[in-house]
């Protein structure tokens, strides 16, 4: 339960400090094993109190195994977890939470049908069999007004931008009396202002003593910015760390890949665009609760060309993706390649090469319980070299194409026949990227696809995008990241309330008046 929080601002300034409420935490040799797999061999951790602490790794290295450890999500085989002083066993994310450890994921938690203050009324352990709202709006409102950050108690999540649902996450761990913060990639759903924003006041919340950060990031803007110290993870081993200001990105990236070679990054050749391989004519689509998503958007991809698509999220990007993927109907305009017309049906996928690297590929592009090889098939798993007749699969081939796959794109996967859900995010990702660009490949719509990547995925796969570009794929490049549309693009058009409203050519792109156009104006 929710105790009184001390002034922040009080306890900064030393005068009648109370005892710091940031916990220390230590993880002592921890080894978890997955059948045969080792994802943590021994790994020493150990985070000062009132710290900010970065965990670093390629994708895979065991960073998102070692804090499942930490919150008793996972039994590791060996190993020990010392809160403040004392060794703590913790077997359930209960326990976790009793000592005063929480965590906060890459994905919302809320339930967005109810109000911030029903949501953190909600969310504490011990509920009378009668609320009394009006005591509780009064603590709450207290609480809000201890912390550095507020969000209005009344507004229903369903209606908070991302960086705003976020504060609510964490808001939620803090009020639930979380002393020692653990953060998985909270930045990913945010803006670079918004993560700036919560960073740094979760970073001053830290040097005031309140609470101690762990979190899991694979921007070095960001640990350079914020972090005090750094540990970092290859391959399930910890492999480096220590002060962040005795550090340089270099000797971070170095720590993380070991003794490989950085990946160049990709260079666009210098060809005039072809001839218009992707139309879309005045499409129109509902979102899923009947309002207009898409209001008329005209576009054309010619071939040997990236055409980037800007826009904050919610604003038809994703509607649009999914009605080129098939996933969501148009209800006027139409869908064109190479001048036929375009139904988004596999077989007219298969025709035309068109690829998708849609969002959230996990949930999107993959069933979960089936194995990477699998999964890797989807898409040609009746046609050779998969199937010797239309009725006839073969699971040997199969197995040898996603080898094939798996090594070209760097895959790490204990096997192929691996479920893919047991994949880390990036390789999730990467595996789906191998299916779709492994082929040949005409038009690629590519949504958001660094999300969640290491740096090197990142260099690797912009690699296979503009490599796509540079053969005379037509590439629709949707990204809320508009450093990554201002590498990659030879064309930005913005998207807002469903509809194109703005374009500009990658070379002479304005960066403002691309913002600009983003909020609206
Ligand atoms: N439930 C599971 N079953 C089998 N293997 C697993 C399971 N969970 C994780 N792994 C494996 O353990 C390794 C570490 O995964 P983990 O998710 O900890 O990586 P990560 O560093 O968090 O990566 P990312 O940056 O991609 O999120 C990966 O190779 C992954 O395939």
């Amino acid at each position: 339960m929710s105790g009184p929080l001390p002034d922040i601002a009080a306890t900064a300034a030393g005068a009648d400090a109370p005892a710091p409420r940031a916990l220390g935490l230590e993880a002592v040799a921890m080894t978890k094993r997955f059948g045969a797999f080792t994802a943590l061999d021994g790994v020493n951790l150990k985070v000062r109190p009132g710290s900010v602490h970065a965990l670093l790794g390629e994708n895979g290295a065991g960073k998102s195994t070692l804090v499942k450890c930490i919150m008793g999500y996972y039994r590791p085989e060996e190993g020990a977890v010392i809160v403040g002083a004392r060794e703590q066993p913790i077997t359930n994310p209960r326990q976790a939470h009793a000592l005063g450890i929480g965590m906060v994921y890459q994905h919302f938690t809320l339930v967005p049908g109810m109000t911030v203050l029903e949501n953190l009324v909600m969310a504490q352990a011990e509920l009378p069999a009668v609320i009394d709202w009006q005591a509780e709006r009064t603590r709450l409102a207290g609480f809000m007004a201890r912390m550095p950050f507020q969000v209005p108690l009344d507004a229903p999540v369903a209606n908070l931008a991302a960086g705003e649902k976020q504060k609510v996450e964490i808001l939620k761990q803090i009020w639930l009396d979380c002393r020692f913060l653990i953060l998985d990639e909270p930045t990913s759903v945010l803006t670079p202002d918004e993560a700036d924003d919560i960073l740094g006041l979760l970073a001053r919340m830290a040097r005031a003593g309140e609470l101690t950060i762990l979190i899991i990031t694979h921007k070095f803007r960001e640990v350079l910015a914020f972090a005090d110290d750094v540990s970092v993870l290859r391959r399930g081993r910890l492999v480096g760390g220590g002060a962040v200001a005795e550090l340089t990105v270099d000797a971070m990236a170095g720590m993380m890949i070991g003794g490989a070679t950085a990946m160049a990054p990709a260079a666009r050749t210098d060809q005039p665009p072809g001839a218009v391989a992707l139309t879309v004519d005045a499409l129109e689509a509902l979102d899923d609760a009947g309002e207009a998503a898409l209001r008329g958007v005209t576009l054309a991809v010619r071939r040997g060309e990236i055409v980037g698509i800007a826009g904050v999220s919610g604003n038809g990007q994703g509607a649009l993706v999914e009605v080129l993927a098939g996933q969501r109907p148009a209800n006027a305009g139409r869908m064109m390649v190479d001048g036929a017309p375009y139904t988004a049906r596999r077989s007219d996928m298969l025709r035309h090469k068109v690829c998708l690297l849609p969002e959230e590929p996990l949930k999107n592009a993959c069933v979960g319980r089936m194995s990477v090889a699998e999964n890797m098939a989807f898409r040609r798993f009746d046609q050779p070299p998969y199937a010797r007749a239309r009725w006839f699969l073969s699971k040997g081939r199969m197995r040898a194409a996603a080898r094939d796959l798996i090594a070209r794109y760097n895959v790490r996967t204990p096997s192929p026949d691996t479920p893919i859900a047991a994949l880390s995010g990036g390789n999730v990702q990467r595996a789906v990227l191998a299916r779709e660009i492994g082929g040949d490949v005409e038009v690629l719509v590519a949504a958001n696809p660094v999300f969640g990547l290491d740096f090197q995925a990142v260099a690797d796969i912009h690699g296979q995008i503009v490599e796509a570009r540079n053969r005379g794929a037509a590439v629709l490049l949707v990204s809320e990241d508009l450093d990554e549309l201002l590498e990659l693009a030879d064309r930005i058009l913005v998207m807002s309330d469903g509809r194109i409203v703005h374009e500009t050519s990658g070379a002479t792109a304005d960066r403002l008046a691309i913002g600009r156009h983003m909020a609206g104006h």
